[in-house]
């Protein structure tokens, strides 16, 4: 008897419409941030049972030529957020407004008060990440002039004091994921969303 085991820490299929990024663009490094610890919340975030990106089918493919692209002239994409489940975001509001918990503002948000990222744009009540066609992401190893997740002025894709190497690297990757049918969101260099499919819509389910 031929037994399969699924080595994968993503043991669950994802619902219909969505893929496991691991199945078909296994070359794409998987740092799952908010499945663990290292975090604007420094804690594993509800509805994250398991490290595993599930994206919506067209924006996997989307995701996987962008790689392949990226892969021919000799980088690796890294992402660190795909779907993300409505239990996210909750506790996402919970964090920002408890100002008792300030565990990771020296890390992830030292200029701003973490009551007014939503307002200032750096996380939405609304995410395209429940939609399945988000991804946050750059390429692995390489300067972004901020690291992922900072909130910060200086994270904004534009933003005229990120020069040399760093502003190659976000150009670079803005063009690459605007070939493939992503946006860049221009408060943060790391965001984009797919943007070809005609109906975007959210799910409610955990990445398991
Ligand atoms: C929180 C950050 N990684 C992010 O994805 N921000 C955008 C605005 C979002 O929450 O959709
Ligand atoms: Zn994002």
């Amino acid at each position: 008897m031929n037994i399969q085991k699924d080595s994968s820490p993503c043991a669950k299929q994802p619902p219909a419409g969505y893929v496991r990024l691991a199945d078909i663009a296994p070359g794409i490094v998987q740092d799952m941030r908010y499945a663990g610890v290292e975090n604007f919340l420094g804690r594993p975030v509800p509805g994250y049972r398991a490290p595993c990106c599930w994206l919506r089918q067209e924006a996997a493919a989307a995701l996987k030529a962008a790689h392949e692209e990226a892969a021919a002239e000799g980088l690796r994409l890294v992402v660190y957020d795909c779907y993300r489940p409505p239990a996210a975001t909750a506790a996402f509001i919970a964090w920002s407004q408890d100002p008792a918990d300030q565990k990771m503002k020296a890390e992830y948000y030292p200029q701003l008060d973490k009551k007014d990222l939503f307002e200032l744009g750096y996380i939405a009540r609304q995410s395209t990440h429940t939609t399945g066609l988000a991804v946050d992401l750059a390429f692995e190893g390489f300067d972004f002039g901020t690291p992922f997740d900072l909130f910060d002025d200086k994270s904004n894709t534009a933003d005229p004091r990120v020069a040399g190497a760093a502003r190659q690297n976000r150009d670079r990757l803005v063009a690459l994921m605007t070939k493939y049918g992503f946006e860049n969101l221009p408060h943060e260099w790391w965001h984009f969303t797919y943007k070809g499919v005609s109906d975007p819509v959210p799910v409610d389910f955990e990445v398991a």
